[in-house]
């Protein structure tokens, strides 16, 4: 079902409203990172998303109501044309893969293309290694995921355990108060945020309790 940002603004009040792409292979965990962010629990095994799941949750930041649309694409090749359609009306997209599954990391340039191809001009784009949890079976180093996201201009990486709630909200939480800082939503309407310069320097973040916490490209 899908719901538009006008429908939203009858509905109820809110300061911001952002429409977040969630894109990445399939089986790297984007279902269960968006029903963390939604509800705080892990459900083990998920059935493979079928074309598009849509989730909404509000957050505070800074005292201002911040929505959440969040759209849950389905990995899998075969909902591609599904997904495609998708990207147009994003404010930003987040890029999960698996860090234990090499390939997953490797399709990201691929889903960056796919971005720059079906979506707006200037989406703000993060990258999400998930399954944090299964370090010692860990196949991308953090570093390659930074050095990746510099190469590309996206504004972050964090490595996340939908199962271990490691870094689920703060996900969200940082791409809203991007998103926000970019000052382009127009409150209680219709998005102007496309269009707008990227102004801003690219920073990527890591989560990694056995590694560094923070740093910047
Ligand atoms: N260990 C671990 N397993 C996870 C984590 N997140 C998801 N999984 C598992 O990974 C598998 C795939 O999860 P999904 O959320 O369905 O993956 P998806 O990316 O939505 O897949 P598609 O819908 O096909 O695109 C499931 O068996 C999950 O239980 C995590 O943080 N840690
Ligand atoms: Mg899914």
């Amino acid at each position: 079902m899908q719901f538009s940002s006008s429908a939203w603004a009858a509905d109820e009040n809110f300061d911001y409203l952002f429409k977040i792409i969630l894109i990445g292979d399939s089986n790297v965990g984007k279902t269960c990172v968006v029903q963390h962010f939604k509800s705080g629990v892990y459900t083990e095994t998920q059935q493979n998303t079928i074309g598009v799941d849509f989730t909404v949750r509000s957050l505070d930041i800074d005292g201002k109501k911040v929505k959440m649309q969040v759209w849950d694409t389905a990995g899998q090749e075969r909902f591609r044309t599904i997904t495609q359609s998708y990207y147009r009306s994003a404010h930003a997209a987040i890029i999960a893969y698996d860090l234990t599954r090499w390939s997953t990391f490797e399709s990201i340039p691929h889903w960056i293309h796919e971005i720059e191809k079906y979506g707006a001009a200037n989406l703000v784009i993060m990258l999400i290694g998930n399954k944090c949890d299964l370090w010692e079976k860990r196949h991308v180093l953090f570093e390659d995921a930074c050095t990746l996201a510099e190469k590309y201009g996206l504004l972050a990486v964090l490595e996340t355990s939908a199962k271990e709630s490691k870094n689920i909200d703060e996900v969200f939480v940082l791409m809203a108060k991007e998103l926000i800082a970019r000052n382009s939503l127009h409150l209680y309407g219709e998005s102007a945020l496309n269009g707008l310069p990227l102004d801003s320097s690219p920073v990527v973040m890591a989560q990694s309790p056995s590694e560094k916490t923070h740093c910047t490209c």
